[in-house]
């Protein structure tokens, strides 16, 4: 049977680094830590098929060589933003090896906040994760996406869900107050791989925050519609958005059997099944 590989690609994923940056600071606070921690994919695409159709290894750079190479550069580059670093990631690769055509690199950056003003002492953000994505083929610029993880928010009114569609399989009543709840995800693609990728990101979440709060939601979809919209306004950088909205439901609880009303107070909160929204919207 005749049979060609049509796509490969090959890399290491989750590869975790921590950095302890040691700004340089007169005393008596010379030794004050930052640190930063990310975990890294990263996918090389090139002349690597006689390893998949030969049993020919001569091409490939080994996946550890690949995870050295992270630690390498995390010595060497400053890890100021998830995007530069995967800039730098990217362009090694192609810059020292000729028969790579193109990497793809994922990293998702774990936020450690300073413990009670100490100078190396740190407590682990819960809240939302930096995320960047970078894909860069020989001979062009690369494609920059900076985003975020796990931005859990809810508003406890303003918001509604009416007049969805009608048949035999709703049960959903209408309601014009409840509880939105989410826990979005979002990746915005650069116009121009030369950005100001921190002061974009705080622009985009400011944006982002200022918007779920700043009117009656008719849906998840109509808020995600709106957030997105802002974060295009608020930062000229980026020419498009993707917002994941995962409904997180808040059921009202029936307290009828214990002979008490429940005046939108009590809720049974649900992690599955729940509601899937996803919209890209992209500057006109
Ligand atoms: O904002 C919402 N969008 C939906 O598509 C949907 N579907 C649903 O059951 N509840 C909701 N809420």
């Amino acid at each position: 049977m005749a049979t060609r590989v049509s796509h490969n690609a090959y890399g290491k994923h989750r590869v975790r680094i921590s950095k302890v940056r040691r700004p340089r600071q007169a005393p008596p606070n010379a030794e004050r830590h930052e640190l930063v921690e990310v975990a890294v994919d990263v996918e090389l695409q090139g002349d690597f098929e006689a390893a998949f159709t030969h049993g020919d290894n001569r091409q490939v750079i080994a996946t550890d060589t690949c995870k050295n190479t992270l630690y390498v550069l995390a010595k060497d580059h400053p890890i100021d933003s998830v995007e530069s670093f995967g800039r730098a990631v990217a362009e090694h690769f192609l810059g020292r090896y000729a028969h790579v055509e193109q990497v793809d690199v994922r990293l998702v950056e774990q936020v450690w906040d300073r413990l009670a003003g100490s100078d190396h002492s740190f407590v682990a953000a819960q809240k939302m994760t930096p995320t960047a994505a970078v894909t860069h083929r020989r001979g062009e610029s690369p494609a920059v996406v900076g985003g975020l993880e796990r931005l859990t928010i809810a508003k406890t009114t303003e918001s509604g869900f009416v007049d969805f569609h009608r048949d035999e399989f709703r049960t959903l009543a209408d309601t014009t107050d409840r509880i939105l709840a989410t826990e979005m995800t979002a990746a915005w693609r650069y116009s121009a791989a030369e950005a100001d990728y921190a002061a974009a990101r705080e622009s985009i979440v400011a944006a982002l925050l200022e918007r779920f709060t700043d009117h009656y939601s008719h849906s998840v979809q109509e808020t995600l519609y709106l957030m997105a919209g802002a974060a295009l306004a608020a930062c000229a950088d980026i020419g498009q958005i993707t917002l994941t909205m995962p409904n997180k439901h808040h059921l009202l609880a029936n307290l009828a059997p214990f002979d008490r009303e429940n005046e939108n107070e009590v809720f049974v909160v649900t992690d599955e099944p729940f509601g899937y929204i996803t919209a890209t919207v992209d500057r006109e």
